[in-house]
């Protein structure tokens, strides 16, 4: 072991969700030993300490829960630890024990007869005092022989129960005594310490980060690392904010502020005890250890913070006359004045001609919601009370130097009808603080950490449908790196699985489906229109009706859609409208190239001579590469059976070819091109030429294909006689004076259609600009790989188009 190095570990509940992660928590220890001497601090397992709290809450009132209670904790202790030892009889014994104590505590505490709050703090360092001893055990079980420490006995405190405050001397003093002196891997327990009297105390909610800080200060460690489950300080919490970034660096002053104003990962008074030193602090995540995570050090010369955001809440609003406002405060002063939360209360006067307003803790709020209630009707004062709201405070260090940033962030809010409930700005301080319900507290936080992020936009893809297109799709969008742009893949699905990921699927290789649910569009709808989302573009690659039906409703929520599939715009004229209004009202985009003509640029062909004031008078040409194909081979002589089972066989024609050869396909794309210019006209108006022979058209599949040769002979004569006048047959479509017509064409054998060959698709459009000889777009019209690039092409507008 080189010990030339001191680390500390400290392991959140986090880390110690289950088995598998604590195996994962104490390989990463293992592998320290290699650099570094470990020391180790851990939390309760995920839970425990929520679950002990529990458990005291009205115990008086259900003394008959305990046994369980009690039994419930003891069993997942000792699970675990069956599972991950290899089975040490005197540390089971000492777990088992761990649980005894506890059922002893909570009966004492259901009799009333000892300090209530000193028994809670025991009962609540169960937790800590069980995930020290499986932690340990597991190290020595795996080679590397480790110790278990239960802090009581080292880290000395007030006697503040709850919330000790600690004698960092004395503490410091006894760390080294304790743990200097060990020959094995210390693991200590975190959030806990003693009293003068020795009775257990506890540092505050997630204070085993400031048993870590405490442990590094008495070591005068080198790292002192904050193990958890997420790639380091990210620039929001991820649960408001998905798309939040880790941040590289900070520096002990912008941690301690985040920390203080909310952001969760790492306790507040951590730093504390080694203000002054040399520590490196590191945030790491331990389901992903070689990410680098965040880098703490006393010395960096700050400007990370600028790209943090902290939620904090829930507040409630009180507003009352001016003319008691004074008075009000002066009550809620005094009755706060034992909270050590420095956001219970706070008061803000505008005007003398406006109500005076005060932010409360929704906690603090609840607690003298009585005496607030007696205050006001002994005076008649009328409350004026807004509950559950939530602070966004964006932080930068640039308020004071760049004016502009505060309004910058304003016009970030209003252009997305955002109306904060209060606002606050104070000169010296780092932030500036909005207050919202919480749906639009959501949304501005995703806001704000999307757009102040620097250049780079974040945008949230879904991809429904895996099938040809969809899957190529996905292939493709793995190589895709463009400027300025992150994609972020937060689901996918199929008829059968979907599968979500808020913070993104890895697109490196395959998509993993092992966490996939049952496809469920009710669910999935919500979760795609959750409040918070922006810059969502829903790509629909399914071919489904049950989908396509489901846009209005994703517009409506500001989703932007993309689509190969030709259902929504084919549907009754009246969806067509309808989706074309909401569009409109909701700002969002809809883009459908690939719907005809697959990857050739037709629709944005039409849609740019039309917004360039020109007017299209006529579309005609062969939108299916299917027919063209067919077409071909009957040029050559190919039975018409033939080339159809070959066109099926080379993936052009659908599995069923009727499919393709009732016209259906063309007659869609056509009425999708009138429509996009404007004009309103229904499926049923189209006149269309089917190919499929009356007799077969309601046969099964395979009588289908069967019988398809019968047919042969007079497909012959009608090609040759159309080649014996230098002509041939083409299956085109027209589009002329708001009428579609589609069906087969004999044409000169040498006119640009005639010649068409493989899969190609040619439109021509004539308009007043292009009046003589027509604009002509031509190309492979078919096929996964050109659809999908055409999708893309079409996801890369829609990105670039927000804002
Ligand atoms: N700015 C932020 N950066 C990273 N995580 C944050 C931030 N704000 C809130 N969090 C949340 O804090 C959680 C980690 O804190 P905590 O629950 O105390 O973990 P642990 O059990 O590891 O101590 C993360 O899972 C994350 O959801
Ligand atoms: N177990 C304690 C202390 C702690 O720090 O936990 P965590 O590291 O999981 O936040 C709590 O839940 O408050």
């Amino acid at each position: 072991m080189n010990t030339s190095e001191t680390h500390v570990l400290k392991f959140g509940g986090t880390s110690l969700q289950n088995p598998n992660y604590i195996k994962q928590s104490t390989q990463i220890v293992m592998d320290r030993t290699q650099q570094a001497h470990p020391f180790v601090v851990v939390s309760a397992l995920e839970g425990v300490t929520d679950a002990l709290i529990e458990l005291t809450k009205d115990i008086g009132k259900k003394t008959d829960l305990i046994e369980t209670g009690v039994d419930n904790l003891r069993q997942k202790h000792l699970t675990i630890f069956d599972k991950l030892t290899d089975g040490q009889h005197k540390k089971r014994n000492r777990l088992d024990k761990l649980f005894d104590e506890l059922t002893q505590d909570l009966h004492k505490l259901s009799l009333d007869i000892e300090n209530k709050r000193a028994l809670k703090d025991r009962i609540l360092s169960i937790g800590e005092r069980a995930s020290a001893l499986i932690f340990a055990s597991v190290l020595s079980s795996n080679g590397l022989p480790a110790e278990s420490f239960e802090a009581h006995q080292f880290i000395k405190t007030d006697s503040t129960f709850g919330k000790a405050k600690v004698k960092q001397d004395t503490t410091r003093k006894l760390i080294r005594e304790y743990l200097q002196q060990s020959k094995f891997v210390p693991v200590v327990t975190g959030f806990i310490g003693s009293d003068s009297q020795n009775r257990i105390t506890t540092l505050g909610r997630s204070g085993s980060d400031y048993t870590a800080g405490l442990v590094a200060d008495a070591l005068n460690a080198d790292h002192l690392e904050i193990w958890t489950d997420v790639n380091g300080v990210l620039s929001a919490d991820p649960r408001w904010v998905p798309t939040a970034q880790s941040i590289k660096e900070l520096s002990f002053g912008d941690i301690t502020e985040l920390s203080a104003h909310g952001a969760k990962v790492i306790h507040p008074q951590t730093i504390r005890p080694i203000q002054d030193k040399g520590t490196t602090v590191l945030v790491k995540n331990s389901y992903n250890p070689s990410h680098p995570g965040t880098s703490i050090t006393s010395g960096f010369e700050s400007n990370g913070a600028l790209k943090t955001i902290t939620v904090t809440g829930p507040f409630v609003k009180l507003q009352v006359d001016e003319t008691h406002a004074f008075e009000l405060f002066s009550k809620l002063t005094e009755w706060s004045e034992q909270e050590t939360d420095s956001e219970a209360v706070g008061f803000k006067t505008s005007s003398e001609f406006e109500p005076a307003r005060f932010i409360l803790r929704q906690s603090f709020f609840e607690k003298v919601s009585n005496l607030l209630g007696q205050w006001a009707s002994s005076r008649d004062v009328v409350l004026d009370l807004q509950s559950n709201l939530f602070k966004v405070k964006k932080f930068s260090n640039h308020f004071s130097d760049d004016e502009s940033l505060s309004k910058r962030i304003w016009d970030l809010l209003v252009s997305n009808n955002l109306q904060p409930i209060n606002a606050e700005r104070n000169l010296d301080e780092r932030f500036i603080s909005f207050l919202f319900d919480r749906q639009d507290a959501q949304l501005a936080a995703r806001l704000l950490n999307d757009y102040l992020q620097g250049d780079q936009k974040v945008i949230d893809l879904f991809v429904a449908g895996t099938g040809a297109v969809g899957h190529t799709l996905l292939k493709q969008l793995k190589s895709l790196e463009p400027e300025g742009i992150t994609f972020r893949l937060i689901g996918a699905c199929n008829s059968r699985n979907a599968l979500w990921q808020e913070e993104g699927i890895a697109l490196k290789n395959d998509i993993d489906w092992s966490d996939s649910e049952p496809t469920n569009w009710e669910l999935l709808i919500d979760k795609l229109t959750a409040p918070h989302r922006n810059n969502l573009i829903f790509v629909d690659a399914t071919g489904s009706e049950e989908v396509a039906r489901l846009y209005p409703q994703l517009f409506e929520n500001g989703t932007h859609i993309v689509t190969p599939s030709k259902l929504a715009n084919t549907f009754e004229q009246a969806f067509f409208d309808d989706l074309q209004s909401l569009i409109k009202e909701n700002n969002t985009s809809f883009r459908y190239e690939t719907t005809a003509g697959a990857g050739l640029p037709v629709i944005s062909t039409l849609n740019e001579l039309q917004s360039a004031g020109d007017s299209i008078t006529e579309i005609s040409g062969v939108v299916s590469g299917t027919m063209t194909y067919l077409f071909n081979q009957l040029e050559q002589g190919v039975p018409f059976s033939e080339a159809i089972v070959d066109a099926r066989e080379k993936g052009y024609a659908e599995p069923d070819p009727r499919d393709d050869l009732s016209g259906e396909d063309v007659a869609r794309k056509f009425l999708t091109l009138a429509r996009t210019l404007g004009y309103k006209i229904e499926r049923e108006q189209i006149a269309v030429e089917s190919l499929i022979p009356e007799a077969l058209r309601d046969v099964d599949k395979d009588t289908f294909l069967d019988q398809l040769s019968n047919y042969d002979q007079t497909w012959e004569q009608r090609i040759s006689a159309a080649q014996n006048k230098g002509q041939t047959l083409r299956y085109t479509g027209r589009f002329k004076d708001g009428k579609v017509n589609i069906g087969i064409e004999v044409l000169p054998k040498d006119s640009p259609i005639g010649q068409l060959k493989g899969t190609d698709n040619l439109i021509q459009i004539f308009s007043d600009l292009y009046n003589q000889t027509p604009l002509v777009i031509q190309g492979p019209g078919a096929g996964k790989e050109v659809t999908a690039a055409g999708v893309l092409a079409d996801i890369l507008k829609t990105a670039r188009s927000l804002s």
